[in-house]
């Protein structure tokens, strides 16, 4: 059998794709699904960490939000997150993957914070780690805190699992003649203002050469084929 192509990895997961579909929340048939995807490339011996997003359930910039301190809804987002790395956590262990949260934010009676040397040791130990609270910093998203850890804990590329299966010329959901790129550079994908990504996350991992992969999750099979290196979805490179 090939080997994968990553020895690690960090997956950013679209919280927005938990709902299934569902109006927003959590959908248990969803997740239980995603965590089998997980499961194949954790047991192929990838280092594997997530960084999970927060729209199924809060976004700053939602209308909900409107009239709210920004930061303060920032906060609230942010605790979203938190609260999808639990069920995410917790779906991994009935299938008896080993996952430990990791909060940007302290709330140490729920999750232990993140401390970078043990979210190393964590994975070198192949246990998963989910990183919640985003950076920990409001007016940020977590696609910019998958660029942050990506960059922190040495990951060879970050795997967008998203709800569309790459990078489109617009908004596929909202331009049925939008086409997709097998790959983009990063300054291309800035200068376009492709919104699949915000441009703080594609401006870190051009600085720090860490590749995007951006691929649907919700096509079964995906993200095994990502990891071993197939043709999938659309590379993002320097
Ligand atoms: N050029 C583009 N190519 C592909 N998708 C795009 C593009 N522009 C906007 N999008 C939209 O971006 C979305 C991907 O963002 P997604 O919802 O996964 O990220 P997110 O905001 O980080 O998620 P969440 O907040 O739910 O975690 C797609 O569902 C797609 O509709
Ligand atoms: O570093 C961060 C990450 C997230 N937020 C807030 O949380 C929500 C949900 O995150 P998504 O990336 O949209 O899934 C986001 O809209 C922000 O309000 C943050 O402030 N800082």
């Amino acid at each position: 059998m090939s080997k994968p192509a990553y020895k690690r990895v960090l997956l950013k997961l679209s919280g927005e794709a938990l709902m299934g579909d569902d109006a927003y929340g959590i959908n248990r048939a969803t997740i239980e699904r995603m965590v089998a995807d997980i499961a194949e490339v954790a047991k192929s011996g990838v280092e594997l960490a997530v960084v999970i997003g927060g729209g199924n359930i809060f976004r700053g910039v939602a209308p909900g939000a409107q009239g709210m301190d920004r930061a303060t809804a920032d906060y609230m987002g942010m605790l979203a997150t938190v609260m999808n790395a639990l069920a995410l956590a917790d779906a991994m262990r009935h299938v008896g993957i080993v996952a430990r949260v990791m909060s940007a934010i302290g709330i140490e009676q729920v999750v232990e914070p993140y401390v970078r040397p043990k979210a190393l040791q964590y994975l070198e130990e192949g246990k998963v780690v989910i990183f919640a609270a985003g950076t920990g910093n409001p007016f940020f998203t977590t696609d910019t805190a998958a660029a942050l850890r990506g960059s922190e804990i040495g990951a060879e590329i970050v795997l967008k699992a998203t709800k569309v299966d790459g990078v489109y010329t617009a908004d596929p959901k909202k331009d049925p003649s939008a086409t997709r790129y097998e790959s983009i550079n990063f300054d291309e994908a800035i200068a376009k203002h492709l919104q699949v990504m915000d441009a703080t996350a594609f401006a870190l991992c051009r600085d720090q050469k860490l590749p995007i992969k951006v691929f649907s999750i919700v096509k079964p099979g995906a993200l095994m084929r990502v990891v071993m290196g197939e043709d999938e979805g659309t590379l993002v490179h320097v």
